[in-house]
């Protein structure tokens, strides 16, 4: 469908008002690897990335890569393994993590963001010290599994004052300059309230939270943070929608303003969600 240049102007002029909301505002966003399916669902996202920071807002992104890490191990004859959802790493796994996240997937992503007219800079935690972590505490044992000690945020906002589009692999650093793996959900929502974020926005595979998991139509739009316990208690909030909600509420309670889990198979999904009324996916509320 090809638009008239009046519609194209109305519809700019439309999005004037999201546009002075968001302008100057830090919006992090959290780019799931099963949200990564395809060229054109990729390029989207990218596009709607490069065209926030056109328009004065400060994208953050933080991208994932599960499927490429697992595909990557079968490949090289190891077998993925997880506990609770998170990925059971040890020494040779880190390895194979890390060349997949910071060797491909995030220069991939740089490459594309630039290619786009963007201006994207790869990092990963061990930047700048950028991700301080530790290897996970509780009761299974993970290997390398860490979580975060502390943000240092300071090079992201160096590289957002000079106008560049960050980009962040989940890779944390420990204190002897180890590795950690780190499920990109609760790096996504540390980053956001370090970083005081606007808006945290995750992208994934699914409509939101849905009450019913075989029926989009049973979408929650909104769910309140006190009912995430009984939620999860149900079996209704289950697997890798765990991490995300805990991270939408880690970055609430860190100040930031709004968190939303959205679709990543729907093309433009993030521009959906900040330049229209309608609001997609769930939001996590106070
Ligand atoms: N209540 C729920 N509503 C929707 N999806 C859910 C729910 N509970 C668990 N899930 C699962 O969470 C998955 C999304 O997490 P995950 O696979 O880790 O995605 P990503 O790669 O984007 O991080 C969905 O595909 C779905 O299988
Ligand atoms: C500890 C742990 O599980 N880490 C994740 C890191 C990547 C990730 O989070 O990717 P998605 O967002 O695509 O799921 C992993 O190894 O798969």
């Amino acid at each position: 469908m090809e638009l008239s240049a009046l519609e194209k102007t109305s519809i700019l002029i439309e999005a004037l008002p999201y546009i002075r909301e968001f302008y100057g505002k830090t919006v992090v966003i959290k780019y799931g690897g099963h949200a990564m399916q395809s060229c054109e669902l990729k390029r989207a996202v990218m596009q709607d990335v490069v065209l926030m920071h056109l328009v004065g807002m400060r994208p953050v992104l933080v991208h994932g890569g599960g499927p490429e890490i697992t595909q990557m191990m079968e490949r090289l004859g190891k077998k993925p393994e997880f506990i609770q959802g998170q990925r059971v790493t040890d020494a040779e796994t880190m390895e194979i993590v890390e060349m997949v996240l910071v060797g491909k997937i995030n220069k991939e992503i740089v490459a594309e963001i630039n290619r786009l007219g963007g201006r994207a800079v790869g990092l990963c935690g061990k930047d700048g010290m950028l991700i301080e972590a530790e290897k996970q505490s509780g009761d299974v044992e993970l290997g390398f599994v860490g979580q975060v000690r502390r943000i240092n945020p300071g090079i992201i906002e160096t590289l957002i004052a000079e106008g560049y589009i960050p980009v962040v692999a989940p890779i944390g650093v420990g204190p002897e300059g180890e590795s950690y793996n780190i499920n990109a959900d609760y790096v996504a929502g540390e980053l956001a309230a370090a970083l005081k974020a606007h808006k945290l926005v995750l992208l994934t595979d699914v409509e939101g939270i849905l009450a019913d998991k075989k029926d989009p139509s049973s979408l929650l739009s909104a769910v309140e943070v006190t009912r995430v316990p009984e939620l999860i208690e149900a079996g209704i909030i289950s697997g890798g929608m765990i991490p995300k909600v805990q991270c939408c509420i880690r970055a609430l309670e860190g100040g930031v303003a709004r968190t939303h889990i959205i679709d990543g198979r729907v093309p433009h999904s993030i521009l959906l969600e900040i330049f229209t009324d309608k609001g997609i996916g769930t939001m996590v509320v106070p």
